[in-house]
């Protein structure tokens, strides 16, 4: 250090480089300590993304954060360091005892998914405060539950039928779009027991400001997490009226799913609907003002959050997953053509669709969805966890390091696993690449066959793991199998290459995935019987 009469003389340019040096060499210091010395120096990844987060953080900001992760399991192993503080994984014994044995914390990360600056379940952190959420709606999404829901759901699929015949495959439809537009009628149905109309409103070319709130609402995420604070009502208000409607988009689902809450408890003070569990169906929002009485558990604010929590996390999921379902039908003949064969079997008359149960055990219809999923999980990314401290209770406190496959992580460390990856294992999946639904298939009745479906199906996380496995999966799983059984029944689907093609429809991912173009043109012909 120059003594403090030097410093007085330095010029401002000999200042400058001073204070520049000393810049550089905290960087390089703190770089060979990442390399070298830190709790991670032996996890094996490539060095530059040991020394800094930069490296990743390119890959998310190019939406291509999945293949580059996959790419580092092919060369490095299953275990892979891919920041300072950051490890992800690929092996199913590890997957257990991250989400499901030890159930560590989720990362800061999800603080990006906040509805309405307010947690959901999705973006509570710790496990504990978790579990009291995820009491307030897990019974709305048993299957015994949503059954009752099923005369709706089978209803909104009808309405898609019906709009698509009327379309009569002569042009194309922007299916995502449509699927989107549907889902929020389920899902305004079955959260908030209203008829939303958004598929009509698709149909009719009018503008649905709920569906393009939903829409918008995780690039607003990514706005509001990339500006300060300060900066956010300046952004807000832009000289845009694009970037004014994203920013916007949070407000409007608020004010939408707060007009649905301050509705339901005029009907219930007026005794419409009741509050007490006498009335057996009952939509989700009722669900938690009833569990907010008997357990003076969430105020408006938290129920408001939840339910906008729940819109934001089933509609894109659900639509792209429908989006690239059919994209693949109108690429394999073959499939269409097994599935139409159980399908014509299964329903007799093409407009009727059979009971949920039915249709959960069609052996192709299911092994085809188990194979979508696979392939195109709607969210396969990295799933963040907090390798938790020694002194404060985590659910299940360790008393040394995590043990990662020989790798001791301190307290802090990152870890994830990401289904894209898990879902490629070639070893599980022989030639992961190909959409194959006939693996979902025993060959036999042999102890083999049953174990090699059993290791696939351990595998096959489209929905997360553990404690905070997704918690609309069992609605996904109806809504998916209505609506391919009576559109299959019922349509061929065609992608004219000028309009959909392997370019348009590749695979980029934030979080969850969308196609390069952000749309997925597919015309639907009825079949002639
Ligand atoms: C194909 C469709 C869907 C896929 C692929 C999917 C996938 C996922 C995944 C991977 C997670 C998170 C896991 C994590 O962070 O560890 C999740 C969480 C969640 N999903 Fe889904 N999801 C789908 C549909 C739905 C639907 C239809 C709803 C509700 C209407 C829903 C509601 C939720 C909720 C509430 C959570 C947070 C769960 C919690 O932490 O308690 N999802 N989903």
């Amino acid at each position: 250090m120059p003594p403090f009469s030097t410093l007085c003389i330095l010029t401002t340019t000999q200042y400058l480089i001073l204070v520049i040096s000393l810049f550089v060499l905290y960087l390089t210091v703190l770089a060979l300590y990442r390399l070298f010395f830190s709790p991670l120096a032996a996890v094996p990844g490539p060095w530059y993304a040991a020394v800094s987060d930069l490296w990743i953080i390119s890959h998310v900001v190019r939406m291509q954060q999945c293949r580059t992760v996959q790419s580092l399991f092919e060369k490095y192993g299953p275990v892979v360091r891919i920041g300072p503080n950051k490890v992800a994984f690929c092996d199913a014994t590890t997957m257990r005892s991250v989400y499901c044995v030890h159930k560590f914390d989720k990362s800061p990360y999800y603080k990006s998914l906040l509805t309405n600056n307010n947690d959901h379940a999705m973006t509570t952190l710790p496990h504990a405060e978790h579990v009291i959420r995820k009491k307030s709606y897990s019974p709305h999404y048993i299957p015994s539950n949503l059954a009752l829901f099923q005369p709706e759901l089978q209803d909104f699929s009808y309405k898609l039928t019906d709009i698509l015949e009327r379309i009569g495959g002569k042009t194309s439809v922007e299916s995502l779009d449509m699927f989107r537009h549907f889902m929020v009628d389920i899902i305004s149905c079955t959260v908030f027991g209203v008829r939303n109309g958004s598929l009509e409103n698709w149909a009719s070319n009018v503008r649905d400001p709920v569906t393009a709130a939903v829409y918008d609402f995780p690039v607003r995420g990514i706005l509001r997490s990339a500006v300060p604070t300060w900066a956010w009502s300046f952004v807000c208000r832009a000289p845009s009226d694009r970037v004014r409607e994203i920013c916007n988009s949070d407000n409007i689902m608020a004010e939408f799913v707060g007009d649905r809450l301050y509705e339901m408890r005029t009907n219930i003070q007026a005794g419409k609907v009741g509050i007490d569990g006498d009335s057996e169906k009952m939509p989700l929002i009722q669900r938690m003002l009833q569990y907010r009485i008997l357990s003076e558990g969430m105020c408006d604010q938290d129920i408001i959050s939840e339910a906008m929590g729940h819109l934001v996390a089933g509609v894109d999921t659900s639509s792209l997953s429908l989006a690239y379902m059919f994209w693949e039908l109108s690429r394999r003949r073959d499939i269409t053509q097994r599935l139409q064969a159980e399908l014509d079997d299964a329903m007799t008359d093409k407009k009727v669709i059979p009971d949920i149960n039915a249709l959960m055990r069609l052996p192709y219809l299911n092994a085809f969805i188990k194979e979508a999923m696979r392939v195109y999980g709607a969210a396969p990314s990295l799933l963040e966890r907090v390798v938790p401290s020694r002194a404060c209770g985590a659910v299940s406190k360790l008393d040394e390091d995590f043990d990662m496959m020989g790798y001791a992580l301190p307290p802090g460390t990152v870890v994830s696993t990401q289904a894209w990856s898990m879902h490629r294992d070639a070893e599980i999946f022989p030639s992961p690449e190909t959409f194959l639904p006939e693996r979902w298939l025993a060959a036999d009745g042999s102890d083999a066959e049953e174990e090699r479906l059993s290791r696939m199906a351990q595998q096959l996380i489209p929905f997360g793991v553990g404690t905070r496995v997704c918690g609309g999966q069992n609605l996904a799983q109806i809504v998916l199998r209505m609506v391919v059984a009576v559109v299959v029944r019922n349509f061929n689907v065609i992608a004219k290459p000028e309009e959909t093609n392997e370019r348009t429809m590749e695979i980029r991912d934030a979080f969850t995935i969308f196609p390069a173009s952000k749309e997925c043109k597919l015309t639907f012909v009825p079949r002639s019987h």
